[in-house]
């Protein structure tokens, strides 16, 4: 047991052989997925990524947490320069932004910006209320979204916070202004509600197109290296993470022909988000600036 934890990532190594009492079962289970480690079959393993979702730092100097709003199961990122200390907020949520500003207190985060990946449809973006409270905090929002915002984002912008960037890219079939921001070194793509995890953002309103949505993942996410994390803006069944080669093999909708994918899209019968009426009118307007 302990040659086969240390041959693991340190991360991952430590909080093996930290747990007490450590049962058969999780033993056993440890020893099944051991090969695929070995020979790393799949672009990264599934046990591989819990330790990188938690993780404070991915790469030298770059801080990343992930953050939930359960009542839109929407994920917020915070992501962030670990020397400057500037930070930017990925989709935030108008009823967790207290949460965040605490957070960003705590760990002396100067935040710069607020973008979102889209209009969203289900909730109220945190982004006009952060504004209201962090002097010089800057909006973001691509410029395709029809939605107010300090910076209008365009294909290849890039959003610098100290020596670290996101860089945009325009990704639309969810809505017309839908963009994925993917880290300096690829290792990380936020992909708001164009790829979901084995899912995928519904075409069903908001400009919505299944055509427009399956080239855009293929050609501008697909294309990413195998191994890049993908980290979407919700998920309903409980999954944090995934990586580009994981979902080229086994998301349901976007491994099939473009044929298949609107017959699938068409097909869906979704009920419409509960917040939609409140939310749409308030995210044109970057939010709620006061509550
Ligand atoms: N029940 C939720 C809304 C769920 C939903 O429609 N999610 C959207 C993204 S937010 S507009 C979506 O694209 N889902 C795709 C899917 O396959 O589930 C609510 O009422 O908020």
């Amino acid at each position: 047991m302990s040659s086969f934890v240390y041959r693991l990532k340190p991360v991952l190594a430590y909080s093996l052989g930290s747990q007490r009492g450590y049962s058969r079962k999780v033993s056993a289970q440890i020893k099944h997925v051991a090969p695929a480690l070995r020979t790393s079959k799949l672009p990264l393993d599934p046990v591989s990524i819990r330790s990188f979702c938690s993780r404070m730092e991915l790469k030298k100097g770059l801080f990343f947490r992930q953050l939930f709003e359960p009542v839109s199961s929407t994920y917020t990122y915070l992501v962030a320069d670990e020397k400057s200390r500037e930070a930017v907020l990925i989709d935030p949520v108008l009823e967790t932004v207290e949460r965040d500003l605490k957070l960003l207190e705590e760990l002396g985060f100067n935040l710069k910006v607020a973008v979102n990946t889209h209009c969203h449809a289900d909730h109220i973006t945190g982004s006009g209320l952060l504004k209201n409270r962090l002097h010089g905090m800057k909006s973001a929002i691509s410029r395709h979204s029809g939605a107010q915002a300090d910076i209008q984002l365009s294909e290849g912008d890039k959003i610098h916070f100290g020596k670290q960037h996101l860089l945009v890219k325009e990704t639309p079939g969810h809505t017309n202004g839908c963009v994925t921001l993917v880290t300096g070194d690829q290792s990380m793509a936020f992909t708001g509600d164009a790829l979901l995890i084995r899912g995928c953002g519904r075409t069903d309103f908001q400009q919505g197109c299944s055509r427009k949505l399956y080239e855009s993942v293929h050609q501008k996410i697909f294309t990413l290296p195998l191994q890049c994390l993908v980290y979407p803006g919700h998920d309903y069944k409980g999954q944090t993470a995934s990586t580009v080669g994981e979902e080229k093999r086994f998301n349901p909708r976007l491994t099939k022909s473009v044929e298949e994918f609107v017959d699938i899209m068409v097909n869906l019968n979704l009920p419409k988000p509960a917040q939609i009426d409140l939310a749409v009118p308030a995210n044109v307007v970057c939010g709620l600036h006061e509550v």
